[in-house]
């Protein structure tokens, strides 16, 4: 990849840092007033797949002041022992927010384990409550990788309302929270999926363009409107022939640049940001933690005067 000073870019470096700046002043005065947050990442058996992002998510959250522990466990673990370990964090004060990285291996239910963590440390917002709460319109702690996208997409200064809008791809965690945004948000949202009759007749229609499959290189110029805005969730390794391995994402970068008004690059795009909506998250789970603190036990003293 080029250097990336095209201005065609849109980079996630600079709406990392902004949210990252802003979580960092909240959490250090909810430390100061007695409440450091602190996130566990959970991770079952040795995945490789999340490596970069648990390192990520350790160095920001240091940057952000709040507490970072991994919990590591072991392939061969039950559901129900991951679910108990899950029930100790839950009713652990001192942990703000659980994160379970996936995969998990084939064995453990991730939609069961998912719904075990309380949707009040429910980080991630993949809590089946935590969704719902997208599709009702409240939208302050949405799942990280898709507030991310839309955040990106904000980024551009195009107007959402009546915004035409496709999103390739509908997995849980990332293309249908996609589309309960942006259309919370006023836009006309299409999805597709591998059944899509013609993926490129409804790419090509669209001013905003999100693609998260999974496929190296899947939209290629052709498939984009001239001027629209690209943003590219998908993170592939690719090997090259020399052996050594990269990470691109699902659009043929090179070619769609030419045509698109704004196109996110991998790396450096949709990831950085994934992150700062996570620390974000956990400073809106605080916030909830410590308003349930404050009906349950700050009424003490007016209960006391009342005697
Ligand atoms: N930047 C970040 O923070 C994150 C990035 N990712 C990346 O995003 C990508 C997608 O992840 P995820 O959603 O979890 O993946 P999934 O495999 O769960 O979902 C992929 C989706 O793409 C659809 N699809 C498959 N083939 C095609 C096709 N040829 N045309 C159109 N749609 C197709 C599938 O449809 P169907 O179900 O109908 O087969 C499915 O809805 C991956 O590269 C992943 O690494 C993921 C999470 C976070
Ligand atoms: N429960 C769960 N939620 C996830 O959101 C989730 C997950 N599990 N498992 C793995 C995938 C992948 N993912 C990444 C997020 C950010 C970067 C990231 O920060 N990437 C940087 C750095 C890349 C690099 O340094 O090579 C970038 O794109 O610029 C990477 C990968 C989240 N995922």
């Amino acid at each position: 990849m080029p250097p990336l000073d095209d201005n065609r870019y849109l980079k996630g470096g600079p709406v990392a840092a902004r949210i990252i700046a802003e979580v960092r002043a909240a959490a250090q005065k909810a430390t100061e007033e007695g409440f450091r947050p602190k996130l566990v990442s959970i991770t079952v058996g040795d995945v490789a797949a999340v490596d970069v992002y648990v390192r990520n998510q350790r160095a920001k959250a240091e940057l952000a002041g709040i507490d970072f522990e991994e919990r590591p466990f072991p392939a061969e673990l039950t559901a129900g022992e991951l679910e108990a370990a899950i029930h100790g964090m839950n009713a652990d004060p001192r942990i703000t927010g659980i994160i379970i990285q996936r995969p998990v291996p084939a064995h453990i239910p991730i939609k069961a384990i998912q719904a075990a963590v309380h949707p009040l440390k429910d980080v991630e917002g993949m809590h089946p409550s935590s969704i719902g709460n997208i599709v009702y319109n409240q939208l302050d702690l949405a799942p990280c990788t898709a507030a991310a996208s839309v955040e990106l997409l904000k980024a551009t200064g195009l107007d959402l309302k009546g915004l035409e809008v496709v999103v390739v791809g509908h997995s849980e965690i990332v293309g249908k929270p996609i589309a309960f945004l942006l259309m919370s948000e006023g836009a006309t949202v299409t999805v597709c999926h591998h059944m899509t009759r013609s993926l490129a007749a409804h790419a090509r229609r669209a001013d905003a363009l999100f693609v998260a499959v999974g496929k190296p290189r899947l939209i290629k110029a052709d498939m984009v409107k001239p001027g629209a805005a690209v943003i590219d969730i998908g993170i592939n390794a690719e090997t090259l022939p020399d052996g050594s391995s990269r990470i691109v994402g699902d659009v043929d970068t090179e070619s769609v640049k030419e045509v698109a008004s704004w196109i996110t690059p991998v790396p450096g795009g949709v990831g950085p940001v994934t992150v700062a909506i996570l620390l974000r998250n956990t400073m809106v789970a605080l916030n909830r933690q410590r308003a349930v603190y404050r009906a349950t036990f700050g009424t003490a003293e007016a209960t006391l005067a009342a005697e």
